[in-house]
């Protein structure tokens, strides 16, 4: 059965909408009161860590149930994958997920077997370290990259890799309220991604969760704001 809260034509849209405005996806949710933030200020995507008990942001299929259904119908969850076998991502992409993020080593074989199992968008995370690392993001066959430093461990790559990728992307790695606007600004992004940044003592902070939903908005504003300005497929301001 599909009980899924947001239609996959919602979620291809939500992905078209190229780089105009900037995404923000905040993720590891684990506590009911990390959802009640999550609700109030309305990221545009929500990650959970599921089944990989050795993060401390782990949450098994039954308490990852209990927290989407907190979730408010209009925030997509994101089911965040190491390596698991095929059937238990399609049967959560069935059921309770609107977004797949792979965060292993599965490469463009696996996603091409999972794109026949399920018709929610697939993200596919890469730890950049080298630019073969980028050949991989610019070769994959996910919907969107996930561009990071690591996996949930709060560390950035060496940014200058970006400039050779060639595909709209998911920035992650050490960011947090203050320097995703930067980010932002340098990169334009289609999405930024927050988990370390967001916490104090590894559990969800809910006022870095305001302030990181809020910088990234109030920089999206102020580059609306640049008068006679637009910007192109990637996201760069032209006057
Ligand atoms: O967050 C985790 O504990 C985690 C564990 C295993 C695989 C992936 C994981 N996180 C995936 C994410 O999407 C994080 O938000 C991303 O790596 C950024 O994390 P951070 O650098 O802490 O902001």
């Amino acid at each position: 059965m599909n009980n899924r809260r947001m239609s996959t034509v919602r979620m291809r849209e939500l992905l078209d909408e190229g780089s105009e405005r900037t995404h923000v996806k905040l993720c590891g949710m684990f506590r009911e009161q990390d959802i009640d933030v999550v609700n109030e200020v309305l990221p545009d995507l929500c990650g959970f860590i599921v089944d990989y008990p050795s993060s401390h942001r782990h949450v098994d299929r039954d308490r990852l149930q209990q927290l989407v259904d907190r979730l408010d119908p209009r925030v997509p969850a994101v089911g965040v994958f190491v390596d698991e076998p095929l059937g238990l991502v399609s049967e959560l992409a069935d059921t309770v997920l609107d977004m797949v993020q792979l965060h292993g080593n599965e490469g463009n074989p696996y996603i091409v077997f999972l794109r026949e199992l399920v018709d929610i968008p697939i993200c596919q995370a890469i730890r950049v370290r080298t630019p073969d690392d980028v050949r991989r993001a610019n070769e994959s066959k996910a919907d969107i990259v996930l561009l990071d430093g690591g996996a949930g461990s709060g560390k950035a790559f060496d940014w200058s890799l970006i400039q050779g990728v060639e595909r709209p992307f998911i920035l992650a790695g050490g960011l947090d309220p203050q320097n995703v606007g930067e980010a932002i600004d340098r990169f334009h992004p289609w999405g930024v991604d927050m988990s370390s940044g967001i916490e104090t003592d590894r559990l969800k902070d809910p006022g870095k969760m305001r302030a990181a939903v809020a910088a990234v908005r109030g920089r999206d504003e102020q580059l609306r704001d640049l008068s006679g300005s637009v910007r192109d497929s990637r996201g760069a301001v032209h006057s």
